[in-house]
């Protein structure tokens, strides 16, 4: 059990940038399950794809790893032998937690927690690779590079998981998501301050693209195929396939 994220209970005199230091660390899988409707049901999925597409003796790449959820959920997934899990994070203290978590539980797979930046490592040799709501704390501009050394890193009929919160080019769409997912927050026991102070966190360093945005990035990247497979609110899930 995680602890309560009270992290924005208090009000703050001014609101910094969000980051994933050890005060997010101690809290997180109850800051994301309460935060990210369908959280739980994206993890179980990219478990479930990881035993269709991981194959035999090939990489999987969980990018943006933190505590290492999908990692875990793929290593119980997955049935192709001579696969090597990678999970990657630049946060030292999701590191040090994650390895914690990962040598907590066995698994045939062997997995490694690499810390270091997604834009920096090499993906080689990869049949599946998961940016489970990470490509949204890249800079907008460096989206496209990344998108393309993964498809590039996938070997044919490699599958990429990309989950992210989304914006609407329709403004009037974009408000009843937002409030959507503000309501579903409060009723998860978030009070008002704590929406406004973390949507102020999160402001400047995790910034949203529409569903056509990312499915236009996708296709320049090389995937020959891709498809929404979740949306709740203003939290999507695609898969893309080399
Ligand atoms: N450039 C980068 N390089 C490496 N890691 C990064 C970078 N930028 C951000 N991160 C890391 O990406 C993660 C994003 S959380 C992913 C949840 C997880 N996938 C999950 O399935 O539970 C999503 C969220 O909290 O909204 C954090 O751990 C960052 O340190
Ligand atoms: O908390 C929010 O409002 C979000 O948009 C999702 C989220 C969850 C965890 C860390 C950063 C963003």
């Amino acid at each position: 059990m995680s602890d309560t994220d009270l992290i924005y209970s208090q009000a703050h005199s001014q609101v910094k940038n969000f980051t994933f230091d050890a005060q997010v660390v101690e809290v997180f899988p109850d800051m994301i399950s309460r935060s990210v409707p369908g959280y739980n049901t994206i993890i179980e999925t990219i478990g479930r794809l990881s035993k269709q597409f991981a194959q035999d003796n090939s990489n999987i790449y969980d990018l943006g790893c933190s505590l290492g959820a999908a990692t875990l959920a793929m290593r119980k997934g997955i049935t192709a032998t001579g696969c090597k899990i990678i999970g990657v994070d630049n946060s030292i203290d999701m590191v040090k937690r994650c390895k914690m978590h990962v040598e907590a539980f066995k698994g045939k797979t062997p997995v490694e927690i690499i810390e270091g930046n997604i834009q920096d490592i090499a993906i080689e040799n990869a049949s599946m690779v998961v940016l489970n709501f990470t490509l949204q704390f890249i800079d907008k501009s460096e989206r496209q590079a990344l998108l393309t050394k993964i498809a590039k890193g996938l070997k044919p009929g490699g599958l990429l998981v990309l989950s992210e919160k989304i914006s609407s080019n329709d403004q009037r769409i974009d408000e009843v998501l937002i409030d959507l997912h503000h309501n579903f927050k409060r009723d998860n026991g978030y009070s008002e301050l704590e929406v406004a102070q973390k949507r102020t966190a999160l402001e400047k360093v995790m910034l949203t693209d529409s569903v056509e945005v990312h499915k236009e990035r996708l296709a320049i990247a090389g995937f020959n195929h891709s498809s929404q497979w979740f949306q709740c609110f203003n939290f999507t899930s695609f898969v893309a396939i080399k």
